[in-house]
């Protein structure tokens, strides 16, 4: 494996196939095998575990985890890649290489892909899914947080990513980095960076820093969450205006449903003064939040009005 992990071994490859590392593909393949080895320990592996690989690349990580985990599949959207990645793991059988995009659209998972977790996830007793993966960073963001929305719920996710995207799921309301997607997984996950990586690591380099990135799902925090798809697009909705005052960043958010003074009896309710602003809201007063919006608006709805009566 160390040998296959080197630079040299990867210029081999890609030469005697006459191909070259792609830049639209997000191709910065990960040449020092103790990060390689540190993401798979961070993952804790063990034989429960069905791994979603996104970027098989030449299937450096995919064998290692593939050694501890029950099963991994892997996927490659790289037509030229994905047979050279085929070759390293021939002779394993809990590995699943599939040769294609991980996302239908930038909203979605592609169903294969969930189709086949849940098949591998029900052939193993207590089956469950992690995230490990050197992620393409173009589609860090959707691959993240599109997992969090699927069932059955990933209990781990260890990813390679930007660091700048990693300094904004870690980070603390009032801060610039603090971000719609900020809040989206602090509330339902533990986040922490694990380790800070320059380009110098990576074939090509890229042109930014990279981090390792440890999310721990928590059932607990999810549960608190009546309406995932509800509170994902409020956040959304209220974010796009982070440095407006809250008032009319939520008033813009929800116009179609609450007027201004129902605007206001929430902020009230809330305690919230005049001057507040979405970006110093923890994750915890957002889903309060979204909490009261949702039932002054269902309350609004059942209530009948002067023309129903
Ligand atoms: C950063 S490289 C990681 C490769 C390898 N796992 C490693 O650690 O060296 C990302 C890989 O993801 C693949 N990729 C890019 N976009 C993808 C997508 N939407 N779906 C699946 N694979 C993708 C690229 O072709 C590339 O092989």
């Amino acid at each position: 494996m160390s040998e296959r992990q080197t630079l040299s071994y990867l210029q081999q490859r890609f030469a005697s196939s006459r191909i070259q590392p792609q830049t639209r593909f997000g191709q910065n393949f990960l040449i020092d095998l103790n990060l390689v080895n540190l993401i798979a320990s961070t993952a804790e592996l063990g034989p429960r575990d069905v791994v979603l690989e996104v970027g098989t690349g030449m299937g450096s990580l995919t064998t290692i985890m593939a050694a501890e985990a029950g099963h991994v599949v892997t996927v490659e959207i790289d037509h030229y890649l994905a047979p050279l990645a085929r070759e390293e793991f021939e002779t394993l059988d809990n590995v699943t290489l599939l040769e294609q995009d991980a996302l239908k659209s930038k909203n979605k998972l592609h169903p294969q892909v969930i189709e086949t977790l849940r098949e591998k996830v029900a052939q193993i007793p207590g089956g469950r899914i992690k995230l490990v993966a050197n992620l393409p960073y173009n589609v860090a963001t959707p691959i993240i947080s599109n997992l969090l929305d699927m069932d059955p719920w990933p209990v781990r996710m260890v990813t390679t990513i930007q660091r700048e995207l990693a300094e904004r799921i870690v980070a603390r309301p009032r801060t610039k980095d603090y971000s719609a997607l900020t809040v989206w997984i602090q509330a339902q996950c533990q986040a922490e960076i694990v380790r800070i990586m320059p380009p110098s690591v990576f074939w090509p380099p890229p042109k930014v820093e990279s981090a390792i990135l440890d999310i721990r799902p928590q059932k607990v925090m999810r549960k608190r969450i009546v309406d995932p798809a509800h509170f994902h697009s409020l956040v959304r909705g209220i974010f796009i205006h982070r440095r407006k005052f809250l008032r009319s960043a939520l008033f813009s958010a929800v116009k179609d449903v609450l007027t201004k003074p129902e605007v206001d009896q929430v902020l009230a309710q809330m305690e919230l003064d005049a001057n507040t602003r979405a970006e110093q809201l923890t994750p915890q007063q957002l889903l309060d939040l979204t909490d009261l919006v949702r039932l002054m608006a269902a309350e609004k709805a059942s209530t009948p009005t002067v023309e129903d009566r």
